[in-house]
């Protein structure tokens, strides 16, 4: 027992039990002279001093019972109990080292109640737990029979750090398209190394946000993490591991728990560390005032899976300060026990791994994480080693991923794990008997394939005659998909599998059958039940075999419902053509699949979301005889003839709107894809090759199409100069999602407008954005443009250089967007160009010159040209530069009235030796005044 025990006791003490303990000590006659300011090793040191070391032990326990810390007098006594005593800290915490997690736990620490024990006893009962249920996982959502070694299934995921989160309007199988395109900049992780600081950069990491869109991985990765960790593999520093998920807490939502009940609750394999032992844990940390998981005395790790499912009502999205403060073990709603875990009030020096898909993210401040990461699927190397695992004949493995490489669609979907696995269902069982040029090969062939493959298991199973009984149940899954895609859920009760028709008992029918396409969560005692499908992506195919079904039975409501006045107008033509013929529409019906298709595709490009992309991907492909004959009678009669489907090939190669954004527009290509027509994609082809690009006239259509080819293309396009292509303003407008994948683009005078600038905003907080020259001049942007686009300017990975936005009818206000976007990331721009607009004026330079003085600017160009400024402006600009002369080269004035002494103020700048400014124009056109004033070259 010495002096380094005593501190130990001490560096327990929260800041007030400290004060309190100090104030004791002055009643057992130290000097309060002495005791002030006195920290803790000081005040061990006066302790020794004044008491000796047999007497300090009996101070500190008399002291420790008036705070009152009874539980800190029962460590005490256990320390005294000498070196026989069960279990005793070995090393000092006061030096964590560089890298905790790769260091032997050294440390033995007693958890004293019920019974001492080690916590490496804890640590070892709960890590054989989760190994138990952590050592198999089922493929896609199997049932437990199918359960295999996740060691075995596992393939390694392609994670990054440091993402920043970007919520994108694209159809997340569309941003998935972008983002298997790997950049230099960005940061692989590996998944033990989660919690670890950038190297040479030690700062206590807390809390990581993991992010990735549905089927990437994220609960996968973090089985793996927890098995890893319970087999002794990796991150050996956590004593103990807490695997919670949203799923599993939603139905807790508004109970009354403290965290060890919420523990206990929530995962079984924690029931043997009794409530005292959690308790004791909890308090120590709660009181200690340590916040660094590295010096903590129990390192805890808590993962939180699927923050995107939650329900409970988080507020963690502000990082205002709630008042509200309670001690952990006492009970408090679910709601506010992860609301204060989450914002590190609960326990400071806990870890927290909560994942999310993008959406999401938002719902936790960013000042309550660390770090983020971002998984990003599989690799295409990855890809070939999920195939090589799955499929152990290697001819076949090569058949395989031979043919997924040929199809552009399958091959991009395939950094979704989830997908791979759907592809290995179908391709497994089709590869006994097709050739390979027979396997699926667009999108609705994978997916038609897959769920045939279900509807014959289940026959085979029930040893059912006919597939009538297989046929009504996928039926009243697909109207729930529907009904659920159209409101935006993916996660469903009870009460609404009823509204679609499904008897909740017949549930486990389905998930008994269709486990791999429906997965069932249940709820605890079974109170609520949650449903979902594998993937959002089964839950667009099935809503699109509902609308088709519809469609063919005629279900006029649900179709009038859907398509609303689209549906009547379509109709009321149809009848308009067929009048002298034909008297009643429903026996036209037949002919009117195409303008039905049009009127579904017209209905997805309005949704500003992008949530029917798929849907009606896979509504067209669903109208191809092909994939109809695949379902059987599933579908009914739809007698689609060549015509029809040519019309509505027709149909989506004509279809021009100039409402919609262009991201939007490149779903109509998609369509086309899945009705197998690569006319286009030939066409493009061929233009790309072509020399003379700029005689080639372009549909509307084949912009879209060009500019998804562009955007994805591997080579980084030097200049997109969209006046250079022979097309409508509309063509043109199409074509600005290339602007993603290019170093300078040249979009004037191309009718542009605040719709289209989200999309080049969305390129410049693209990661990595290769934008460093952007000219925007000549479009009628207003001030709501420049908002949308400054909030790509600000983003940490804007590189943009060079800004024109001449006669863009901006006011003031763009001023004061485009100051705050380049204080939060002044490092990049340097010429700005926002001449002819009339309404800048002085307030408008005013604004502009508050970001000038700031010295994080580093415009050196700044034109102003005829924006009706008067003497006041040149007041502002002089002043600005002299607070920051040491940036701007060039000030262009031009066409203001301007008079002197206003000009000869900036002139006299131009000569000062210590201003950076080189030239200044300004006069108005047509006078004879001196236009130019340029720095003397002495
Ligand atoms: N690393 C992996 N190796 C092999 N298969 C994987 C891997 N990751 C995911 N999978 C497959 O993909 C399926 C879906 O993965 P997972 O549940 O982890 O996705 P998720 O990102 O958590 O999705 P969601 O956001 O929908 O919850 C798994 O059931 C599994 O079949």
């Amino acid at each position: 027992m010495g002096p380094e025990d005593i501190l130990d006791i001490l560096e327990d003490l929260g800041e007030d039990e400290f004060k309190k303990f100090k104030w004791f000590l002055e009643q057992e006659g130290i000097r309060r002279s002495q005791l002030e300011g006195a920290r803790r090793p000081d005040t061990v040191r006066l302790m020794v001093q004044r008491y000796g070391l047999d007497g300090v032990v009996e101070v500190t326990k008399k002291v420790l019972e008036k705070i009152p810390r009874k539980d800190l007098v029962q460590s005490l006594s256990d320390i005294s109990s000498g070196p026989e005593g069960p279990l005793w800290s070995q090393t000092s915490e006061a030096h964590p080292p560089q890298d905790p997690s790769a260091a032997p736990h050294t440390k033995v620490v007693v958890v004293p109640v019920p019974e001492p024990q080690s916590i490496t006893y804890y640590q070892e009962m709960l890590r054989s737990n989760l190994k138990d249920r952590f050592m198999c996982a089922t493929q896609g959502w199997t049932q437990n029979k199918d359960k295999q070694r996740l060691d075995e299934i596992y393939t390694e995921l392609y994670i990054t750090a440091g993402a920043s989160i970007h919520i994108s309007k694209q159809h997340e199988v569309r941003q998935l398209e972008m983002a298997g395109k790997k950049t230099d900049t960005e940061k692989p992780v590996k998944p033990s190394d989660i919690f670890k600081p950038p190297p040479e950069q030690y700062r206590p990491i807390k809390t990581v946000l993991t992010n990735g869109i549905a089927g990437i991985g994220k609960t996968f990765l973090v089985h793996k993490f927890v098995l890893d960790w319970a087999e002794g593999r990796t991150n050996q520093d956590v004593d103990l591991l807490f695997p919670l998920t949203f799923r599993h807490l939603n139905p807790l939502k508004g109970d009354q728990f403290s965290l060890a009940e919420l523990l206990h609750e929530c995962i079984k394999e924690t029931v043997g560390i009794k409530e005292e032992a959690l308790n004791f844990i909890f308090q120590k940390l709660q009181s200690s005032g340590n916040t660094n998981y590295d010096k903590s005395k129990f390192k805890l790790l808590f993962n939180l899976d699927g923050l995107d499912e939650t329900r409970l009502q988080l507020d963690c999205s502000t990082n205002k300060t709630q008042r509200l403060k309670f001690k952990v073990t006492e009970s408090t709603s679910v709601d506010e026990l992860l609301t204060n875990l989450i914002r590190g009030k609960l326990l400071p020096s806990a870890r927290l791994w909560i994942t999310t898909r993008p959406a999401a993210a938002n719902q936790v401040h960013p000042d309550f994480v660390d770090i983020v990461t971002e998984v990003r699927g599989f690799t295409d190397q990855q890809k070939e080693e999920y195939f090589r695992k799955r499929f152990t004949d290697e001819k076949r493995s090569n058949k395989v991923i031979s043919h997924i490489k040929s199809s552009r669609s399958l091959h991009i979907m395939c950094h979704i794990p989830v997908f791979c696995w759907i592809t290995t269902i179908v391709l497994e069982d089709l590869l006994e008997t097709r050739e390979v040029e027979e396997l699926p090969k667009t999108l609705t062939e994978m997916y038609t394939e897959f769920l045939w493959f279900h509807i014959k298991q289940r026959e085979k199973k029930y040893c059912l005659k006919g597939s009538e009984k297989s046929f009504q149940d996928i039926k009243s899954l697909a109207k729930l998909a529907f009904q659920q895609l159209e409101e935006g859920n993916l996660v469903f009760y009870e009460k609404d599998l009823k509204e679609s028709g499904i008897d909740v008992r017949q549930a486990s029918v389905y998930s008994g059958v269709f486990t791999e396409i429906f997965k069932e969560e249940r709820g605890r005692k079974n109170e609520a039940m949650m449903f979902s499908f594998v993937h959002l992506s089964v839950q667009e195919f099935l809503a699109a075999v509902y609308m088709v079904h519809c469609y063919t039975n005629r279900e006029t409501q649900v179709l009038e419902k859907f398509l609303g006045g689209k549906y009547n107008l379509m109709r009321e033509n149809k009848v308009k053509q067929n009048f002298s013929e034909i008297k009643n529409f429903f026996r036209i019906t037949h002919s009117f699949l195409d303008d039905f298709l049009l009127g579904a595709m017209h209905k997805s490009l309005e949704s500003k979301s992008g949530h029917l992309d798929l849907f009606v991907c896979f509504l067209h492909g669903l109208c191809l005889e092909s994939n109809q004959r695949v379902l059987g009678g599933l579908l009914g009669q739809t007698e689609t003839s060549p015509e029809t489907i040519q019309r509505a090939i027709n149909n989506l190669k004509e279809m021009n709107r100039d409402d919609i954004s262009p991201d939007r527009s490149i779903n109509i290509f998609h369509c086309l894809m899945e009705l197998n027509d690569h006319s286009v994609h030939q066409e493009i082809q061929e233009f790309l090759k072509s020399g003379n690009r700029s005689e080639t006239e372009l549909s509307e259509f084949q912009c879209s199409a060009l500019a998804y080819m562009l955007q994805m293309s591997d080579e980084v396009l030097d200049e997109l100069d969209l006046n250079q292509y022979k097309t409508s303003d509309q063509g043109r407008q199409r074509l600005i999602p290339a602007v993603r994948n290019c170093r300078k683009a040249r979009l004037s005078d191309c009718g542009l407008s605040e719709t289209h600038c989200e999309v080049v905003a969305s390129a410049l907080k693209s990661n990595p954005s290769h934008l460093t020259e952007l000219d925007l001049s000549y479009n009628n942007l207003q001030d709501p443009g420049v908002q949308q686009l400054c909030g790509g300017l600000q983003s940490p990975h804007c590189r943009l250089e060079t800004l024109r936005l001449r006669s863009c009818r901006l006011s003031e206000t763009s001023c004061g967007y485009l100051v705050s976007a380049l204080k939060s990331n002044p490092s990049h721009l340097r010429h700005l160009d926002l001449s002819w607009n009339n309404n800048l004026q002085d307030p408008g330079v005013q604004q502009l010159c508050g970001g000038l003085q700031s010295p994080d600017c580093r415009l050196e160009t700044l034109r102003l040209r005829s924006c009706s400024l008067s003497d006041t402006s040149c007041g502002y600009l002089v002043s600005a530069l002299m607070c920051n002369p040491s940036y701007l080269r060039e000030l262009d004035l031009k066409g203001n009235n301007l008079k002197d002494p206003a000009v000869q103020q900036l002139c006299d700048l131009v000569q000062s030796p210590d201003c950076s400014l080189q030239t200044l124009r300004f006069g108005l056109y047509g006078e004879k005044t001196v236009t130019q004033c340029s720095k003397d070259k002495s």
